[in-house]
């Protein structure tokens, strides 16, 4: 490649945007380089995904040992600070395992903020950086909301940082980070109010399915307040006051806003190189190419129908890679990207959902699990799922209720992606018994 850069390709951002695709791009013999201004690994492993699921692990345990009460006997508590410490020592080397490979690998790693000076250099502290080709994976930002007191609230980074759980906690928003985190909160002993935006929870997935995890976390005692029209925060003396409604006020000792996460798009030159951006993230052709030639988007910050998550970030950091490589030349062709929300029980989803199913005139086949005897091992008592056919009775879609939800998700996503029909199901030898038998035995 040219030589009259510092970079053959350099990122902006050091996510699974991007170095799932750089390290094998720097092995090809493409001189790389990343600037990053926070944490090594991005938002996954030290804020978001790792950092939740190891909080979320002695959640599940209370869940399993309170389904087989009786058989197991005592309850369990959660201890709130050691599980936060536990997470921090499970996540505290991600950083520094991930910046290795990226050393080994002839990375070099610029640590500061990069904005644009010109379509082929960024600045970080004032010191130009140039590339051939630039990729921008700068992710997403916690939204916070725009009225009184709003810096009274705390963000789900904040949250995964408390070494001592808040008695009281209100959550406003009620999307992914509402949801997951009241489970969380609510299991290790916070009561949690969560004011709603409007009448919906997890707007994004199966109506009937979500009131049931609804109804479970309201059954543990968390309270939903719909379309609660929130107006302020104000201190009141240890306390902090939610305004909300018609003159309403809930007193309590932490506010997480969850109202959403917002694209890292500002302040960082975009506007002086012509790059093209709207709130929802950076617009690109299906090459992840920008509309400035020779600058691209990976992950979260690109506005896109997919849902922004890691394996989508992951996804597109490696094609991006395979192109600059020249492995390949052909737009980025997605597979079916699965999703699921960490509540207790979880949803997860894949596919076409069961609305698109129904509009298509799919056949839709459900399956009350609780009747499934490898969950009555468990005693799992709540759980259903929909599976989506298409005309030739292909599997299109699944989506799941239940405290598995995400293997069997993954177990099927094979299915989905490469259509399965009858020939391969019929070759297809699973362990028995184990969660992925029940799923496809589910298919036969
Ligand atoms: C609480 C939480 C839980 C989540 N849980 C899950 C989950 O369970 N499963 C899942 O699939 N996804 C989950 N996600 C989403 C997942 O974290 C993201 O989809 C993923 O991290 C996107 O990767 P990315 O590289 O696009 O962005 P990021 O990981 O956000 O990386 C962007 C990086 O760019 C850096 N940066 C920004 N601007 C600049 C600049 N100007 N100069 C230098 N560096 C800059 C930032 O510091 C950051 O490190 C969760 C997110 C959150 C917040
Ligand atoms: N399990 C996972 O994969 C996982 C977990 C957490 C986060 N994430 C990722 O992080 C993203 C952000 O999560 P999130 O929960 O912050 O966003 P979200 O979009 O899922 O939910 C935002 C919530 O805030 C509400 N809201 C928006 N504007 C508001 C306002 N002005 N006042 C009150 N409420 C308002 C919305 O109605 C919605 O309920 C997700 O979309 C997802 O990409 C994924």
């Amino acid at each position: 490649m040219a030589n009259q850069y510092n970079y053959d390709v350099l990122y902006l951002g050091s996510g699974h945007g991007t170095f799932d695709g750089a390290i094998p791009l720097a092995h090809s013999g493409v001189k790389v380089g990343i600037i990053e201004e926070d944490m090594i690994g991005g938002t996954c492993p030290n804020y978001g995904c790792n950092a939740k699921i190891t909080l979320d692990a002695p959640v599940a345990l209370t869940r399993e040992v309170e389904q087989l009460q009786g058989i197991v006997e005592g309850q369990l508590s959660i201890n709130w600070t050691k599980s936060e410490a536990h997470k921090q020592d499970v996540i505290k080397g991600l950083p520094g395992m991930i910046g290795g490979l990226l050393k080994d690998s002839g990375i070099d790693v610029i640590h500061g903020k990069g904005t644009f000076k010109d379509n082929h250099t960024v600045l970080v502290d004032g010191q130009p950086k140039t590339a051939e080709k630039i990729v921008i994976s700068t992710g997403l930002r916690p939204h916070r909301l725009d009225i009184p007191g709003t810096e009274l609230a705390h963000d789900s980074r904040a949250f995964m940082s408390l070494t001592k759980l808040p008695k009281q906690i209100a959550i406003i928003g009620s999307g992914y980070i509402s949801m997951e985190f009241a489970t969380i909160a609510n299991a290790a002993g916070a009561n949690v109010t969560v004011l709603m935006h409007g009448d919906q929870v997890l707007r994004n997935f199966y109506h009937p399915y979500v009131a049931q995890v609804v109804k479970d976390l309201e059954k543990r005692g968390v309270k939903f307040v719909k379309n609660a029209g929130v107006s302020s925060f104000e201190k009141s003396g240890d306390q902090v006051e939610v305004h909300y409604g018609d003159s309403r006020t809930l007193t309590v000792d932490w506010i997480l806003d969850a109202t959403g996460r917002i694209p890292n798009v500002e302040k960082i030159g975009l506007d002086k190189i012509g790059v093209k951006y709207n709130q929802h993230g950076i617009e690109v052709n299906d090459y992840l190419q920008t509309s400035v030639d020779n600058i691209y988007a990976s992950g979260d910050v690109i506005d896109k129908a997919q849902p922004k998550l890691t394996p989508t970030a992951i996804f597109e950091s490696t094609y991006l890679s395979k192109r600059f490589s020249g492995q390949i030349n052909d737009p980025i062709n997605y597979p079916v990207i699965p999703s699921v929300v960490f509540t207790s029980p979880r949803i997860a989803k894949a596919g076409l959902s069961i609305e698109e199913g129904k509009e298509k005139s799919y056949q839709i086949e459900t399956n009350y699990l609780p009747d499934d005897w490898y969950r009555q091992v468990d005693n799992e008592t709540i759980g259903d799922n929909s599976m989506v056919f298409d005309k030739q009775h292909h599997l299109v879609g699944v989506t799941e209720v239940s405290e598995q939800a995400e293997n069997v998700i993954n177990t099927l996503l094979p299915a989905i992606e490469f259509k399965f029909g009858p020939a391969e199901l019929n070759r297809l030898v699973y362990l028995f018994p184990s969660i992925g038998s029940a799923a496809w035995t589910q298919l036969s």
